[in-house]
Order: C-alpha cells, then structure tokens, then sequence
C-alpha cells in the first residue's frame, strides 16, 4: 500500500504543481499523480491511496490503473481529509514541513465543516474508490460515524502522526499509560464506525493483542 500525492518531492510542500503565485493547480497536478500511481502499481503495489486531495483524481487514476493492466489494484482514497495541525510530525518526517509556505486549504477540507465530508466521499465512490480513509482520526470521530450511516463501502480511520506524537509525549511524561491510552483510542475508531485503522501503533498494538509483551 502507498501514499499518492507529491508533497515529498516538491521544493514547497504542497501536494500539487504550483503556478507561479504559488496556487496549486488541480489538473495539472493529476497529469502527474497517475504517473505515480502507475509506478507504484509497476513496483508491486496491491492499494494506492492517493492523500493529495486533487478534485477528479481517483477517476484519473482508476482510467491509468486500468491502462497500465493493474486492473486489480485497489484504491482507498482519502475521502475526507481536513486541513489539520496533527500533521506536523509527518512533515518533518518527509521534510517538507519545513519548506511548506502557507498552507493546504485550498484543497483539504475546513475543519469545521462536516457536511463536505459526505460530498468528498459520494465522489471518491462515484469515481471508483475501494474504500476511503477518514483523516485524521481521533478529533473526527463524528465523521467516521456520519460516514458510516451514509455508504456502505470500507471505512478506515487514519490516526495520524500528530496523535501517535502526542500519546507517547504524554506517556513519556508520566500523564498517561501509554498501552490503555492506545487500545482505548483504537477501539474509539472501531466503536464509531471504521473497518481498519492505519496508525503508526500497529505493531505495538498487534503484539499486545497477542498476549505479548510490548
Ligand atoms: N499528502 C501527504 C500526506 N500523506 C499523509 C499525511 C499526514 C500523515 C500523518 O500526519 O500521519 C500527509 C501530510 C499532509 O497532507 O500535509
């Protein structure tokens, strides 16, 4: 499974071409993005989740997918995904915190609006998504939920690496116990709703589900 978007590549951060006032410009942007997706799908990639939030790209990207004979390689696409400050420790992860100007409200979702999410997924599905992903997870729990009651396709909460961050600082720090805070917000996720959860606990939290140690 991989992450479509061009954020890691790009001299400013943005997920997209810019012009040159620095506005990302949607169409061009997938012209690229379905060469990314192709090449992962080439390198043996099973799911490409395109996190770029472009209007029109999981179409596009289904089309090449399909040209390039990777008819059955799925797409979870980021359905609703907010503009959110939990995102910070990825951006210094990939670099590209520090080089973004501005920010991506132009093309992630406002926070404070939930009705949108509805119409950002009934076009990922309409455009041929597998599933979609709900981002980031835990201070949007209500949308997983509203997601749920909506459409029927495969819901998975993405905990992003700002809640990984702030659990283990807390831990650290001696305000919570790091494994009860953990399986507690990841039973949250299933409670409101999500098939599958992605979350940078997954091989804490597999080991504690088997009866190992952590
Ligand atoms: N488009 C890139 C991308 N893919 C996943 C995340 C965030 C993941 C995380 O914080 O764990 C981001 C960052 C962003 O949109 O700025």
């Amino acid at each position: 499974m991989a992450d479509v978007a061009l954020d890691p590549y790009t001299s400013h951060g943005q997920d997209g071409l810019v012009d040159r006032h620095g506005t990302v410009m949607n169409d061009a942007t997938i012209d690229v993005l379905i060469r990314q997706a192709v090449v992962q799908a080439n390198a043996g990639c099973d799911i490409i989740a395109p996190s770029d939030m472009m209007d029109g790209r999981v179409e596009a990207i289904r089309a090449a997918l399909d040209q390039a004979g990777h008819q059955s390689v799925q797409i979870m696409a980021y359905g609703a995904k907010y503009a959110s400050a939990y995102y910070g420790p990825f951006r210094d992860a990939v670099g590209s915190g520090g080089l973004l100007k501005g920010d991506k409200k132009t093309y992630q979702m406002d926070p404070a609006n939930s009705d949108e999410a509805l119409r950002e997924v009934a076009l990922d599905i309409a455009e041929g998504a597998d599933s979609v992903i709900i981002k980031p997870g835990m201070p949007y729990l209500d949308i997983i939920s509203r997601v749920r009651q909506s459409f029927n396709i495969p819901i998975f909460a993405y905990q992003v690496s700002g809640e990984y961050a702030m659990l283990q600082a807390a831990a650290r720090a001696g305000a919570l116990d790091l494994d009860a805070a953990m399986l507690e917000a990841l039973l949250a996720f299933r409670r409101a709703g999500a098939d599958g959860i992605i979350s940078y606990f997954a091989p804490r939290a597999a080991r504690l589900l088997n009866g190992s140690s952590a």
